[in-house]
């Protein structure tokens, strides 16, 4: 497995700003005030003041009749970062229907609030009924913004309508392009019509009119559009696509909207799975470069990709698929007991040392792959851009030991502290099956089914794989396709 890093926005970072934002400080720390003006914001008159950092508003004091101001009234100062500000609109009264002009009453900054990773937006409104006092405010608050270097202004986007219950491009529609509109942000939809159609657009597209692509979808959606922005960059590059050691970086960054039954890129990246959280990712710019790594048959690029799974993994999702008339969360289970059922091993050869024997299963993982089964993480011990890969290499062992291994990952306890489990932190790996699979009768008749030519599945960020007997990983660092 080769290790190559893909950037991606991710769990609230601060976008840096161009000068605008650092520069603009009076002597002794103090910000230089950009403009300052009366606001009426709720109920109360405010003294507002912009700087390049922040906006900050008091409230005015009403003077007694002797001329002092009324001591008795709080006189509290509020203020917003304006690198929490993702919009700033002028507001108008309007009728229904009515779409131009109208009486203006103000400006409203839209900022983005936290609260531990859930991201949500929020409205401030700055009441002034003078034309020429919201326009100079509006121009020069845009201006700030502007300064953003990674705030993206034009997106492609691609949903894929089949994703979870076909709910995709209703939360694309519904929570997503709303917030896009009101960023100012340019898109190109794009609904996928078949398995792989992803690839072939973004094999083909222009793409140097965006600053970023957005996909809509679960892990395989992802999982294919990461895989096509990097291979875009290797033919762009003028790579030979079928060996690639040292891949050139994505042009681009990826934002990932999770809307499928399986989130784990979103959730690892975001350290939620929730749509509005990556909207707003994306919208303010916050970029995170992740591992990714290739995975290659000796004599070809599979694909590239954040994990792989070999094994008990794998032939869950192999038997998931073929029973893919049932709802996800009951096919999962189905197929998961199904497998423990007639749980076997594979007799393989794992090499970056060398260590063979009976596995049940291997897990190669360039990132922490969260979800709800595993909210730690799949490989709680590797992180998104530390330049190594998780290979967790499970020994034979019978199947209620195996089984209590599975149950940690749900638990607070360590999933890995059994002696028929080995963890490592590797940079490439090389895994050969070694002779046909298991012992089972009745799970050999699939297994001959999957793997005719001798090949055995692999379940590659939830993507069966059915190609390659021989699989080899190298995790690739400082990619630049970003997740969002
Ligand atoms: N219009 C389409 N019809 C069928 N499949 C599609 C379509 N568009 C994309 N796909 C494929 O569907 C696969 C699964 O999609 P995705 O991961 O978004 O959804 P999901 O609900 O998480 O899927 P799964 O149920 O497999 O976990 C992807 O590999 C993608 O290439």
């Amino acid at each position: 497995m080769f290790r190559e890093t893909l950037y991606m926005t991710r769990r609230g970072a601060a976008p840096r700003a161009r000068d605008p934002q650092r520069g603009g400080e009076a002597a002794g720390g103090e910000e230089t005030p950009l403009l300052r003006g009366i606001f009426q914001i709720g109920k109360r008159s405010c003294d507002v003041v912009l700087s390049a950092r922040q906006l900050r508003w008091s409230p005015i004091q009403p003077e007694s009749r002797g001329g002092d101001s009324n001591m008795n009234l709080p006189c509290k100062e509020e203020f917003v970062e304006m690198k929490d500000i993702f919009s700033v609109k002028l507001k108008r009264r309007r009728f229904v229907g009515q779409k131009k002009g109208g009486v203006l009453l103000g400006i409203t900054v839209f900022v983005c609030l936290k609260k531990e990773n859930k991201l949500k937006d929020s409205a401030i409104n700055f009441n002034n009924v003078s034309e020429d006092h919201c326009h100079s405010w509006f121009r020069c608050l845009k201006e700030i913004l502007n300064g953003f270097p990674n705030r993206p202004k034009s997106l492609k986007v691609f949903v894929n309508p089949n994703s979870h219950k076909r709910e995709a491009t209703r939360v694309y529609y519904e929570q997503v392009a709303p917030l896009f509109k009101l960023a100012d942000i340019k898109t190109d939809v794009a609904v996928t019509e078949y398995e792989g159609h992803a690839l072939s657009l973004l094999k083909e597209c222009e793409l140097h009119s965006f600053d970023g692509v957005v996909c809509v979808g679960g892990d395989g959606s992802t999982s294919e559009i990461a895989h096509g922005l990097l291979l875009r960059a290797q033919m762009d590059a003028g790579r030979d696509t079928d060996h690639i050691l040292s891949p050139v970086r994505a042009p681009l960054p990826l934002g990932i909207i999770p809307a499928g039954s399986t989130n784990v890129l979103a959730h690892t990246l975001h350290g939620i799975n929730h749509a509005v959280t990556a909207t707003l990712h994306i919208i303010m710019g916050y970029i995170q470069p992740v591992d990714i790594c290739t995975f290659s048959s000796p004599s070809k690029l599979l694909r590239f990709g954040f994990s792989a799974m070999f094994g008990f993994g794998a032939r869950t999702l192999a038997l998931a698929e073929k029973h893919r008339w049932m709802p996800s969360n009951q096919r999962r289970d189905f197929a998961v007991i199904k497998t423990l059922a007639s749980l076997k091993y594979a007799d393989s050869k794992v090499q970056w040392h060398t260590i063979q024997g009976h596995f049940l299963n291997v897990s190669i993982m360039a990132i922490p792959c969260l979800c709800s089964m595993a909210p730690r993480g799949l490989a709680p011990n590797t992180r998104l851009n530390n330049g190594s890969m998780a290979l967790i290499v499970v020994r034979n062992t019978s199947r209620a030991e195996f089984i209590k291994h599975l149950k940690r990952y749900a638990s607070v306890k360590n999933q890995f502290n059994f002696p028929f489990v080995e963890t490592y932190a590797v940079q490439e790996v090389k895994v050969q099956p070694r002779t046909k699979i298991g012992c089972n009768t009745e799970e050999n008749v699939y297994l001959h089914a999957t793997s005719a030519e001798g090949n055995y599945p692999w379940n590659i960020d939830g993507d069966l794989m059915e190609e390659a007997s021989e699989v080899h990983y190298i995790v690739q660092e400082k990619n630049s396709c970003q997740v969002e």
